[in-house]
C-alpha cells in the first residue's frame, strides 16, 4: 500500500507552480462530450480524477488523446452511447456531469450514482429539480440515474441550495436545450465561470456566470477548439497553508489572486505577510500568529475544501480558534487522526474549536478524503519527527506532483510502497 511518509520541522521556501484546477477539468472533459468536433483542452492536471473521467470518455466512445503531460485532445463526435459503466462513474464525484452531458448530447442519459469524498449525504435533488425545470424526467432504477430529455426545452429553476455541481449539470443540459434557461440562487465559484467560458467560446451563449443568476438561451451546435483550465483555486490555497504553517517564504505562481481572497484576508488577520502580484502570491509567516475564526462558504466565502489546511495551520497558532464548517454535514473525521499527532480539538457537529500551539509529533495516519489528506501532510510538515499518511490514493485524486512539488520547497516528504 502506498503511502507517504515525511520528517517534520522544515520550513518551506522557494517558487511553486500551481497546476489546471481539478474541479474545472472535471467538468470541461464531460462538457466535450456535447461538441461533435475536436477540442483540445490545456492545462489539465495530470490527477487521478482527470484520468478517471479521461477513460469514462473513451469507454462512451469518445477518441481521447493525451498530446502532453496536460493537454489532451478530444473528440466526441465519435460517442455512441449515454450509458456509463458503473465501475468507474462510482470512482468519482464528477461522473454526476455526464448526466447533463449525455442528456444535452442524446436527450438521455443513465448514468450510476457518483463517488468521491465521504462528507456523509451527498444528495443531488437539485440536479434533478435542475433537470425537470428543463421539462425531463428523471427515475431511479437498478442502481443508475436515468434522465429522459425526450422533450427538454428551457426553463427556469431556483435551487434551494447553492450547489457547484447542480448548477454545472443544468448547465451541460441546457446549453444544446431550444429556448431559454434561468437558474437562480447559482453557485458561483471560478469554476462554474471556467465551465461557462469553455462553453461560450465552443459557441454556446451563457450569460452571467459568476452570478447568482445564470441566463443560457439554447444553440443547436457547438464547435470544436482550444481552452485552457483556470489555476486551481483550492491546490494553490493549499500551498498557502503549508507556507504558513511550516513559517515558511513561498511564491505561489500561476494563480488568480482574486480567486484566494477569502484566504488572502484570513491570512492578514492572523499576521501572515501575504503580497500579490498579477499571477503570483508570496505567502511569509514568521512566529506566532494570531489566532481566528472561520465559517465555510459557497464562493466568495471561504472555500470549504480549504478547511482541512485552515485546521491543521490553527494547530500551530497559539489559543483558542474557531472553525465552523457550513457546507458539509460531515466534514471534521480527519481530526481524529490530527489528534494521533498531539492536536487539541474538540469537534461539536459543525463547529470544531482548536487549542493551538501544542507542539505536534510524527504519527502514523491516515488520509480520509482528499483535502483531510492535505491537511494531514500540512500538519505532518509541522510535526517533530516522522510521520507515515496511509490511503494517500485520496490525495492522488486532486493534487499533481505533490510530492516534487513540496520537495523543491524544501520538505522532506516520500512516497514508498509497501
Ligand atoms: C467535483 C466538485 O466540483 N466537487 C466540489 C463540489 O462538490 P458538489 O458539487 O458535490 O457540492 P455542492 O456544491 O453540490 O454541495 C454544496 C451543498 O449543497 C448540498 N446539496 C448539493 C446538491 C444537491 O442536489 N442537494 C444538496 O442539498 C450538499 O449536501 C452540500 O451541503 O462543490 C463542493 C462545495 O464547494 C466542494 O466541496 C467539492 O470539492
Ligand atoms: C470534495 C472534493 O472533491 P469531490 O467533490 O470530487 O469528492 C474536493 O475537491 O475537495
Amino acid at each position: 500500500m502506498e503511502k507517504f511518509v515525511i520528517n517534520g520541522g522544515n520550513a518551506l521556501c522557494g517558487t511553486v507552480d500551481i497546476s489546471g484546477a481539478k474541479n474545472a477539468a472535471v467538468a470541461i472533459i464531460p462538457a466535450t462530450i456535447l461538441i461533435e468536433d475536436e477540442c483540445i483542452i490545456e492545462n489539465v492536471p495530470d490527477i487521478q480524477d482527470v484520468r478517471i473521467i479521461l477513460d469514462i470518455l473513451s469507454s462512451l466512445g469518445a477518441k481521447v488523446e493525451k498530446i502532453s503531460a496536460n493537454t489532451v485532445k478530444i473528440d466526441a463526435s465519435t460517442l455512441n452511447t449515454y450509458i456509463a459503466e458503473k465501475e468507474m462513474a462510482s470512482k468519482m464525484r464528477a461522473s454526476y456531469y455526464l448526466l447533463g452531458a449525455l442528456c444535452g448530447r442524446f436527450k438521455k442519459a443513465a448514468v450510476p450514482p457518483p463517488g468521491g469524498c465521504n462528507f456523509g449525504i451527498r444528495p443531488i435533488d437539485q440536479h434533478i429539480k435542475g433537470f425537470e425545470a428543463l421539462n425531463c424526467k428523471v427515475e431511479i432504477k437498478h442502481g443508475s440515474i436515468n434522465v429522459d430529455g425526450e422533450n427538454i426545452k428551457g426553463g427556469q429553476v431556483y435551487f434551494d441550495v447553492v450547489s457547484v455541481g447542480a448548477t454545472i449539470n443544468l448547465m451541460l443540459a441546457a446549453v444544446r436545450a431550444p429556448g431559454v434557461t434561468v437558474m437562480e440562487n447559482a453557485a458561483k465559484e471560478p469554476h462554474i465561470v471556467d465551465v461557462a467560458n469553455f462553453l461560450n467560446s465552443m459557441g454556446a451563449n451563457i450569460k452571467s456566470a459568476g452570478t447568482d443568476v445564470i441566463k443560457i438561451t439554447g444553440v443547436e451546435k457547438l464547435h470544436g477548439g482550444t481552452y485552457g483550465v483556470i489555476p486551481d483555486q483550492i491546490e494553490a490555497g493549499t500551498y498557502m497553508f503549508a507556507a504558513a504553517a511550516t513559517r515558511g517564504d513561498v511564491t505561489i505562481r500561476n494563480v488568480i489572486p482574486k480567486h484566494l481572497e477569502a484566504i488572502t484576508s484570513k491570512f492578514i488577520e492572523m499576521g501572515v505577510d501575504v503580497t500579490e502580484g498579477d499571477d503570483e502570491i508570496r505567502v511569509c509567516a514568521k512566529g506566532n500568529l494570531n489566532k481566528i475564526n472561520v465559517k465555510t462558504l459557497p464562493y466568495p466565502g471561504f472555500p470549504t475544501d480549504l478547511q482541512p489546511p485552515m485546521v491543521a495551520l490553527l494547530t500551530t497558532v497559539n489559543g483558542t480558534s474557531i472553525v465552523t464548517e457550513s457546507v458539509w454535514d460531515s466534514r471534521f473525521q480527519y481530526v481524529a487522526e490530527l489528534e494521533k499527532m498531539g492536536a487539541k480539538i474538540t469537534v461539536n457537529g459543525s463547529v470544531a474549536v482548536i487549542e493551538g500551539g501544542h507542539a505536534l509529533t510524527g504519527a502514523d495516519v491516515k488520509s480520509t478524503d482528499l483535502r483531510a489528506g492535505a491537511g494531514m501532510v500540512i500538519a505532518a510538515l509541522c510535526a517533530n519527527g516522522t510521520t507515515e499518511i496511509l490511503n494517500v490514493y485520496h490525495i492522488d485524486r486532486g493534487y499533481e506532483n505533490i510530492i516534487e512539488k513540496l520537495t523543491s520547497l524544501g520538505a522532506d516528504i516520500k512516497r514508498t510502497d509497501d
